[in-house]
């Protein structure tokens, strides 16, 4: 697929987003035609590079180039006429789906004072409800079937890994800083890989075997996490106690919210067999239709 070069001259700063090893993301305006207006985008600078990471630039953006989906953040083009290479994606502006949850979860009205619950002025946060994260649940499964239809191992499906818009938008996608940002969320194993270990199978973390079968048992995770309003997996334990449990079988409890329908969604994720856990295509079409009855469906009765 041909990937679109952008002018770096049609590209303009408004301010930065986040700062990771390998380059930082800001929040820029793209004046596309003369006589359109801007556009908003999230920009990946990469750092001032060796042809070494350049290649990997390319290799990037030639497979982001080749997704399109509506709950895959969407990838423009490229910039390379500048120092710094540029890549050009959708802007999400309500941020990682992790601090989404955290912000709106019940124990937010304590954390952080910026929400008044008296006056409606600010910003109007009201907390998810559960029809809410159902469809939070069935946009990033959506996402999951289209990235596995593409035969493509997705390896840290996380909220963090999720952006969100408006009108509770979702989409899988992110700028490859969440080692950085979430280092709690990963251990270092062998050495030189930082894994996601809270989130993946015994075969990832045994065998390094990653696969759509491993991110089946991710998406069980996610589910656990948006259910728990962004809480981290086994957050009672450190991580050489998360790798005991996880070789011994032990998996997450249901979370108190939660109806017992998805947690035994859940439950299907998390096999020890990876060709035994629920196909995601099946995960997506239950959730549908949990997500289409749950205008009166509440954690009590499921
Ligand atoms: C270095 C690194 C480690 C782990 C994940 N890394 C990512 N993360 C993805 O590649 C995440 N990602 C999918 O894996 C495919 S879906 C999708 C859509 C839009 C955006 C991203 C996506 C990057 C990275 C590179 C260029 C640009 C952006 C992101 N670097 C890393």
């Amino acid at each position: 697929s041909v990937i679109k070069e952008i002018p770096a001259s049609s590209v303009s700063l408004i301010r930065e987003l986040g700062e990771g090893a390998f380059g930082k993301v800001s929040l820029c305006s793209w004046k596309v035609k003369d006589n359109e207006s801007d556009f908003l985008v999230a920009v990946k600078t990469l750092k001032e590079t060796g042809n070494e990471l350049k290649k990997d630039f390319e290799r990037e953006a030639e497979l982001l180039s080749t997704f399109d989906h509506p709950n895959i953040v969407s990838f423009y083009g490229v910039s390379t006429d500048s120092t710094d290479y540029m890549m050009v994606f959708e802007y999400m502006n309500l941020g990682d789906l992790n601090n989404f949850l955290r912000n709106r979860g019940p124990d937010a009205k304590y954390l952080s004072p910026f929400r008044s619950r008296r006056d409606s002025e600010t910003s109007e946060i009201e907390e998810l409800t559960t029809t809410d994260l159902l469809s939070i649940a069935v946009q990033i499964a959506a996402g999951v079937e289209y990235l596995t239809s593409q035969h493509f191992v997705h390896r840290d499906l996380a909220t963090r890994n999720c952006l969100v818009a408006d009108k509770l938008t979702v989409k899988i996608g992110d700028f490859g800083m969440s080692r950085d940002l979430y280092s709690t969320d990963y251990y270092m194993i062998g050495g030189n890989t930082m894994l996601p270990v809270r989130w993946l199978p015994p075969e990832s973390i045994i065998y390094r075997k990653f696969t759509i079968y491993s991110d089946v048992w991710s998406f069980g995770i996610v589910l656990w996490e948006i259910f728990t309003h962004g809480k981290q997996p086994w957050y009672e334990l450190s991580n050489k106690e998360v790798l005991d449990h996880i070789q011994k079988n032990i998996v997450l409890e249901k979370p108190n919210e939660c109806p017992d329908i998805v947690y035994k969604l859940m439950l299907d994720c998390w096999t020890q067999d990876p060709q035994d856990r629920i196909p995601i295509v099946a995960l997506r079409n239950d959730l549908k239709t949990l997500h289409e009855k749950s205008f009166n469906l509440d954690s009590t009765n499921s």
